[in-house]
Formats: C-alpha cells, sequence, structure tokens
C-alpha cells in the first residue's frame, strides 16, 4: 500500500505517476505486477483486476462507473463498498490509461484548481482517490 502525502506542490503526483522519461513508483509497481502475472502466465490462474474509488465529503464515489454513491458493507474479509467495478486489466499502459481518463473527466469537477491533469488521481485535501489493483490466483487474492 502507498499513502502519498505533503503540502500542494511538493512532490506527490511527481513521485507517483512521474513522466514517460522518468516514471514514478505506482507505474514502476504496475509494471512490475504484470511482469511477475506473465512470467506465471503458463498456469493461467492469474488475473489482475482494477477498482479506483474516491472518498469526497464522506461518500464514496465508483471512480470507474460513476452513478450513485457506494454503501460500505463489512464482511468476513472486512470492510468493502459494494457494486465496486472491477475492470480486468490486462497491462501497464491500459491501466495508466484508465486514470488518464478519470483525470480528465474528473478535472472539470474538483473543487480545486488542478496544477496538472494528472493531479486528480492522487490526494487533495477535500478528495481521497483510491485505487487498487486486484491480483487474482486461482485459490486467492491480494493487493
Ligand atoms: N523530484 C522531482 N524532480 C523534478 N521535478 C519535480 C520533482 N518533484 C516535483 N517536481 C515538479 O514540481 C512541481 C510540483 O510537483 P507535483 O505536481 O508533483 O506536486 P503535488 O504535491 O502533486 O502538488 P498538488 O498537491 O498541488 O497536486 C511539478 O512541476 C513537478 O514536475
Amino acid at each position: 500500500m502507498f499513502i502519498c502525502y505533503g503540502a500542494t506542490g511538493a512532490g506527490k503526483t511527481y513521485t507517483m505517476l512521474g513522466t514517460v522519461e522518468n516514471p514514478g513508483v505506482m507505474v514502476l509497481a504496475i509494471e512490475d505486477l504484470f511482469a511477475k502475472v506473465r512470467e506465471r502466465r503458463l498456469d493461467g490462474n492469474h488475473t489482475v483486476h482494477l477498482s479506483y474509488l474516491e472518498v469526497y465529503n464522506e461518500t464514496v464515489r465508483d471512480l470507474l462507473s460513476p452513478g450513485r454513491p457506494l454503501i460500505l458493507r463489512e464482511d468476513k474479509q472486512g470492510i468493502m463498498a459494494a457494486g465496486l467495478t472491477q475492470y480486468r486489466a490486462y497491462s501497464t499502459d491500459e491501466v495508466v490509461s484508465r486514470y488518464f481518463s478519470v483525470a480528465m473527466s474528473s478535472r472539470e469537477q474538483s473543487p480545486w484548481k488542478m496544477s496538472s491533469l494528472w493531479s486528480s488521481a492522487v490526494a487533495t485535501p477535500l478528495n481521497h482517490p483510491v485505487s487498487m489493483l486486484l491480483l487474482f490466483s486461482r485459490d486467492s487474492f491480494w493487493w
């Protein structure tokens, strides 16, 4: 789990996303995850799913499928957002472009003037985006 915290302009977006020439922590971690899945592809058991939600004013929204706020429920595995989209992802580029399209669509709605397009993919004092990559294997999953 990564938590990126800091004042405006401290470098949160740069650290997490970086640039095309110098990718950030999040992009490198996603690349690493897909590399591991490719190494194990012959067993056919491993798949990667992306979820992306935002906690804003104490409501939880599904950023991959905007609509009504999600309800939080507690089950044996812990607290979960009921009905949260789990999008099957096949490559780093695909995951990054999903973040990009969410950043594009939420930019106008943000109460903060974003310093860059990517800024809506990381936390501001008012909104708290949470992205989750779930790696499923036949018997279990971890994130
Ligand atoms: N390590 C670094 N090397 C080069 N440039 C950097 C570095 N860290 C930050 N910057 C530059 O500093 C500026 C502010 O960084 P960034 O947008 O990442 O801040 P932030 O903490 O995400 O700000 P905000 O909360 O306002 O979105 C950007 O132009 C970014 O490219």
